[in-house]
């Protein structure tokens, strides 16, 4: 899958203004029933995760991504209960595609060893080990067992804007060093701009691009999903993430149907058949949503004070808990620099915001 562009994305800061990437192939990662898990509060049925997978299989899309929102294990108190245990839809989702990879998530300390067993053993063929971008040594041991099992490996470095392209690369090392064929720079919160995510993608191809694919996974709070994954592919990210009608966490995904489109218009092949993969966007996923994903006043404030995405259904059930502005949790939740775990401090701050108003109230 790998192309050949190494000393290209090297030089990507130079290189703007011409079009040398040429034709490009891409494997495209579809994550409605993994990232889409969180704007549907983990209420998926087994027979959405069936026509899902069976429209996206049929468009052609080559991995499609399943599990609770938060990775194996993630069905919790803390997180939010599965409508249909996780180990379940993975199974049916493995049962139904015909051509599809099913690719799993794990959180380590959220999932276990045995739920990576089990998944395998119920079909899952990837197992993607996400970290916080600056503790990729905590995946280590998942990405050793992973291989011994002899599952394809990818690591996910969440919250990616908040460090700079070298220290990313330095954690892609660890990973690949522990077993990750492919690693991801995620903006988690939806927080790069263009040559930011193009920057970190090179880094990574720089350290890791002889002996691992590099992704990128994207999400919609700043509105620029696709013109993200557009400028990590030209600076030789290879595995791309993305989700139908952007169903995802926050404004949801990178918009996989407009990704293809655009990929057909440049030349780029990623075999999903557009037509068919619009299909199953209007006629299968949409049915499936809650509600479209929103780039409203709450995601937005995620792109722009970088809160994990996944932190939305969270911050909005606290605001209304207490009677204060969702958009302000989220907006001291980024000055803290809350990262994914830390969800239990979206109620302190609401509890702050409310102490405040009530003592405006009182002095007023
Ligand atoms: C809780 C895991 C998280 O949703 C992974 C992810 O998709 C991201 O960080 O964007
Ligand atoms: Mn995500």
């Amino acid at each position: 899958m790998r192309h050949e562009r190494d000393d290209l994305a090297r030089t990507w800061s130079g290189t703007h203004g011409t079009e040398p990437w040429g034709a490009l192939d891409l494997r495209l990662t579809d994550t409605c029933l993994r990232d889409g898990s969180h704007h549907k509060r983990h209420q998926f049925t087994a027979q959405e995760c069936h026509d899902i997978v069976e429209a996206l299989d049929l468009a052609g899309v080559p991995v499609i991504e399943v599990t609770h929102g938060d990775g194996l294990g993630g069905s919790s108190f803390n997180y939010g209960f599965s409508r249909t245990w996780e180990q379940e839809l993975i199974k049916i989702a493995a049962e139904t595609a015909t051509r599809a990879k099913i690719a799993f998530l794990m959180l380590p300390g959220v999932g276990t060893k045995d739920d990576i067993r089990a998944a395998q053993d119920n079909g899952g063929q990837i197992c993607r080990i996400a970290t916080h971008c600056t503790e990729a040594d905590v995946s280590v041991q998942h990405f050793g067992l992973a291989r011994e099992l002899g599952l394809e490996t990818v690591g996910f470095l969440m919250m990616s804007h908040t460090q700079p392209p070298e220290v990313l690369a330095r954690q892609a090392r660890v990973m690949v060093d522990a077993g990750c064929q492919c690693v991801y720079v995620v903006d988690s919160a939806g927080a790069l701009i263009m040559e930011q995510t193009a920057d970190r993608v090179a880094a990574l191809v720089a350290e890791i691009g002889d002996q691992a694919d590099v992704g990128f996974h994207g999400h919609e709070n700043l509105g620029l999903g696709v013109a993200n994954t557009i400028i990590a592919a030209r600076a030789g990210a290879t595995q791309i993430d993305g989700s139908v009608r952007r169903f995802g966490a926050g404004a949801g995904n990178t918009p996989l149907e407009a990704f293809v489109g655009v990929c057909d218009k440049l030349g780029w092949t990623t075999g999903v058949d557009f037509l068919r993969v619009v299909d199953a966007s209007e006629d299968v996923i949409k049915p499936a949503m809650p509600e479209e994903c929103q780039l409203d006043r709450m995601t937005l404030m995620m792109g722009y004070a970088g809160v994990y995405s996944s932190f939305l259904k969270h911050a909005g059930n606290a605001a209304e808990r207490y009677g204060v502005s969702g958009a302000q949790i989220l907006f001291e939740a980024g000055r803290r620099k809350l990262i994914g775990g830390q969800e239990d401090q979206l109620i302190d701050i609401a509890l702050m915001l409310r102490a405040e108003a009530d003592k405006a109230a009182a002095n007023s």
